[in-house]
């Protein structure tokens, strides 16, 4: 989900691994030549920054040792799930209270699907972020490997998610990679 820490946690796994890493947002940005995603859905529209995702996102699916942050919307079309799936695919499931939170805190400029002129930021932000939740939970369960902040606290004895840091979420995310990757070798021999 937006604000769930793709960006952030993505470059730290990046970093330890030695791989590179990529933003699909920053790369639809890059090639549409428009410097934000918010001015691309302005100018265009949500569709045609979706269409460009796609094709960023069919672009990596060719290349390796990479570590892609993709946007929380790139779930919604299966063909993305074609490209996504030639790597390992990582939900980080951050509770909505906690998204909405850090949302507001950074303000809902670049995010244009959370974008309101009035209002509480919490509260708006949290409205909208439940309703996009709902339609998308299903997908973001298809991927490989879930990286839930609940569980990451709960094993950490903190009952607040708002305490984790990126690098103990990062280390959270390789430790699931390693047994994704463990037991699909078990499953092969
Ligand atoms: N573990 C964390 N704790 C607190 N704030 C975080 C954490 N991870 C990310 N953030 C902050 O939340 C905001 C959204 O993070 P970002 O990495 O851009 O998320 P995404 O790419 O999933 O939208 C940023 O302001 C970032 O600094
Ligand atoms: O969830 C979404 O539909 C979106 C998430 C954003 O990326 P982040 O998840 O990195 O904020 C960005 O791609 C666009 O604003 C749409
Ligand atoms: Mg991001």
């Amino acid at each position: 989900m937006m604000g769930s820490g793709k960006t952030t946690v993505g470059k730290i796994i990046a970093e330890v691994l030695g791989y590179s890493f990529f933003d699909s947002d920053k790369l639809v940005e890059q090639s549409v030549g428009i410097p934000s995603v918010a001015e691309i859905f302005q100018v265009h529209s949500e569709a045609f920054f979706r269409d460009n995702e796609s094709e960023v996102l069919r672009d990596l699916s060719s290349m390796h040792r990479l570590i892609v942050a993709t946007g929380g919307g790139a779930v919604i079309r299966p063909i993305n799930w074609s490209y996504m799936r030639k790597g390992l695919t990582i939900w980080l499931d951050v509770p909505l209270d906690a998204l909405a939170r850090r949302i507001a805190a950074v303000g809902t400029a670049s995010r244009p699907l959370l974008h309101q002129e009035s209002g509480d930021p919490y509260a708006k932000a949290y409205a909208k972020l439940t309703a996009l939740f709902e339609q998308r939970m299903d997908s973001y369960a298809n991927a490989d490997a879930r990286v839930s902040l609940e569980n990451i606290a709960l094993k950490q004895g903190h009952n607040d998610v708002n305490v984790l840091t990126p690098s103990a979420i990062a280390i959270e995310a390789l430790l699931k990679m390693e047994s994704f990757l463990t037991e699909k070798a078990m499953v092969r021999n």
